[in-house]
């Protein structure tokens, strides 16, 4: 008894770390597949003792709330689902009720209230008790109706996602290993629980409405949840896909879900069945955690045993390098299978993975490759001395928790050919035409060695007209659209630089902090980084580092010999009056600008003046032609006035 008493402390400890870090932090110290075997575990032993400890997980639900975000009371409060894995116990508990079997969406479970046809606040679930209101986000979501014609009192609830093919995308962006999610419930869970909306918009995250909880009572549903549902459709909320069972056609519905689970973009850990019955349901009460009128089903992972033959590693643009098992290929939910991620290495050290051992794979919800089990531990994985593409040294590094690897050669091709190809993608430079093919090509024909050379391209013309794929038209396009992308936006290039964690989104928030001033966005202090939603210490250290790094320094000034800002921009900064005082006169043609009355606009905007003739009073003559014998000019260097051209005007704005 003793014994038992110890193991349950033991396991409600290591469960409730690992609930923690799941729910306040969006992070997993342990894979779903072991946490739901320990859980299994505690639970058998609850049984057999008869005694449930005050702080066991299987009478809470989900964990105490720490963020910033504010926090209230649930009207009823949030519960979990009970489960279970086999089709026989869904059977027995349907009964002869009819029921209503739907995806189990595995996002963030949110409460939407609406008043007066508005959406009027958005909330967790938290701790089922209290909950973070996120009504903010929840506006910046995909597809959630802001207003809707019913005008009454109205509660739902419903699972906020973010699709696999997303999740991708987005992960790929996050470039700091210990920042990176591990699958799209923990990219959405930290999309949606944090202060910045912008984040979330960026996020692309949807919302499934899975129950009504309350309306004025004004609305008939004939005691039939399926009707609630359906009455949410009509008011332009998309709700999850469910189908209509009895007993009867149980089995081979849920068989139906089975065959489409991995056809589905969004991320689903089972299926949940409902009574559709209304009131029957509610009369059934809860437990501390279930409510009784629904259950889950989750599947029953298959596994496989199976050799692990190699360790690949897999370089990234940041330079990080991560191991992926390559094993003898088994048959996992219909697919052939034979990889599967490690994510880092400390993963993989503790499961003291070795070539030749016997390992168990599954599918995490039926779709993510994983390994669950090592059983013959042997634990010798030689961890690369260099890197696998560019062969210097690469070095593993701890960043808190995580170890992972890493090359130290900043000229790698694998992150050279990411770093251009990150460069000139649609949301940085948008320069059209350099596929990641291409830009190999050019890289290995040694055309192309720091960003700034894509703007000369034009050096190598008769070359790449005649490389293969390469024509004299595709050649035109490819330098027209590399001479509009010199004029560009400060975010877009602060974004292009591809400094780890510097998604658009960022890169937008830090340009808006500094006024698009570049010069002091690259001489950022810490503190003030601090002050930006959404930068932290990793961050902000990050971004500091990288323009400390003296070979960034040529990278950037060089690039800024090529580009200009958009004056537009520049005229946005309308919190200086850096040119107060000062009196210009503008001759000859302008180049940045539309035409000369834009650039006065832009001067008078700054607090300085514009006037037609060059006068002892003038302060700047600005003529792009420096040798012109215009009697403004000629004036100008009798008095000594200085002559700038456009772009030390424009270098002279921007600080
Ligand atoms: N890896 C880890 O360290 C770790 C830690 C804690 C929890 N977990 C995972 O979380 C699970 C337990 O989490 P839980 O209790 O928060 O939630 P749960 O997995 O038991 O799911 C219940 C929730 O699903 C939601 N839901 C989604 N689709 C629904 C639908 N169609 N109809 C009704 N409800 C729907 C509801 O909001 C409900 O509250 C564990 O089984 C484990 O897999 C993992
Ligand atoms: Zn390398």
């Amino acid at each position: 008894m003793e014994d038992k008493m110890e193991q349950m402390k033991e396991l409600v400890n290591r469960l409730n770390e690992a609930g923690k870090a799941y729910y306040q932090e969006n992070r997993e110290i342990m894979s779903n597949f072991e946490y739901d075997a320990l859980y299994d575990q505690l639970l058998e032993l609850e049984k057999e003792t008869g005694i449930v400890l005050s702080n066991s997980p299987s009478i809470h639900v989900g964990y105490e709330i720490l963020s910033e975000l504010p926090k209230v009371r649930h009207e009823k409060p949030m519960l979990s689902l009970d489960k279970t894995k086999e089709v026989p116990t869904l059977k027995d508990w349907l009964d002869s009720q009819d029921g209503l079997l739907s995806w189990k969406l595995d996002g963030l479970t949110i409460v939407l209230t609406y008043k007066e046809g508005k959406l009027f606040s958005a909330v967790t679930r938290g701790n089922g008790e209290y909950g973070e209101v996120i009504t903010n986000n929840a506006r910046v979501f995909k597809n959630i109706p802001l207003n809707i014609t019913y005008k009454g009192d109205m509660v739902l609830r419903g699972e906020a996602v973010i699709k696999y093919s997303d999740f991708e995308k987005i992960n790929a962006e996050i470039e700091d290993v210990e920042a990176k999610y591990k699958n799209p419930r923990n990219l959405c869970s930290g999309s949606v629980r944090q202060l910045n909306n912008e984040i979330t918009a960026n996020r692309k995250v949807h919302f499934f409405a899975f129950g009504l909880v309350s309306t004025a009572g004004d609305v008939e549903f004939h005691n039939s949840r399926k009707n609630q549902l359906l009455w949410l459709k009509s008011l332009g909320f998309d709700i999850v896909e469910n189908k209509s069972v009895t007993e009867d056609n149980l089995e081979e519905t849920v068989k139906w879900f089975a065959e489409h689970v991995a056809g589905n973009d969004f991320p689903s850990d089972g299926l949940v069945l409902t009574y559709d019955n209304i009131s029957y349901g509610i009369s059934l009460g809860t437990t501390a955690k279930f409510p009784r009128d629904s259950i889950a089903f989750k599947w029953v992972d298959e596994i496989r045993e199976t050799t692990l033959k190699e360790i690949e590693w897999s370089a990234s643009r940041t330079g990080l390098i991560n191991p992926i098992a390559v094993f003898d290929p088994v048959e996992l939910e219909g697919t052939t299978v034979s990889r599967a991620s490690i994510h880092n290495i400390s993963i993989m050290e503790a499961l003291e993975l070795g070539i030749g051992d016997t390992i168990q794979v599954y599918k995490a919800n039926m779709i993510i490759p994983q390994i669950a089990d090592n059983l013959t531990r042997s634990g010798f994985i030689d961890i690369p001395k260099v890197c696998p593409v560019c062969l210097h040294p690469a070095q593993v590094k701890q960043v808190n928790d995580v170890k992972a690897l890493f090359c130290t050669n900043s000229e790698c091709l694998a992150k050279k050919i990411k770093s251009f190809t990150h460069f000139v993608s649609r949301d940085a430079m948008n320069m059209e035409g350099l596929s990641e093919a291409t830009i190999e090509k050019f890289i290995a024909k040694g055309m192309i060695h720091e960003l700034a050379d894509l703007f000369h391209l034009k050096k190598y013309k008769d070359e790449i007209v005649t490389m293969e794929g390469f024509g004299e038209k595709s050649y035109k396009n490819l330098i027209s659209s590399i001479e509009k992308a010199r004029s560009t936006t400060t975010a877009k290039f602060l974004y292009s630089l591809g400094i780890q964690n510097i998604g658009l989104s960022n890169a937008k928030l830090i340009c808006r902090e500094y006024k698009n001033q570049f010069n002091e966005i690259r001489n950022a202090e810490k503190e003030r980084l601090l002050t930006i939603p959404g930068i932290g210490d990793v961050i902000a250290d990050a971004f500091i580092w990288f323009f400390r790094n003296e070979n960034n320094q040529i990278i950037i000034d060089d690039l800024l010999k090529e580009i200009q800002f958009e004056p537009s921009e520049v005229a946005e900064d309308d919190s200086v009056n850096l040119l107060e005082g000062k009196t210009f006169v503008i001759t000859g043609s302008v180049e940045h600008y539309a035409n000369r009355n834009e650039l006065k606009e832009v001067i008078e905007q700054k607090g300085g003046k514009v006037t037609g003739s060059v006068t002892a009073k003038t302060d700047y003559l600005i003529n792009n032609d420096n040798l012109s014998n215009s009697t403004k000019n000629k004036k100008a260097k009798e008095l000594g006035i200085p002559v700038i051209t456009e772009e030390e005007f424009i270098q002279m704005i921007q600080g």
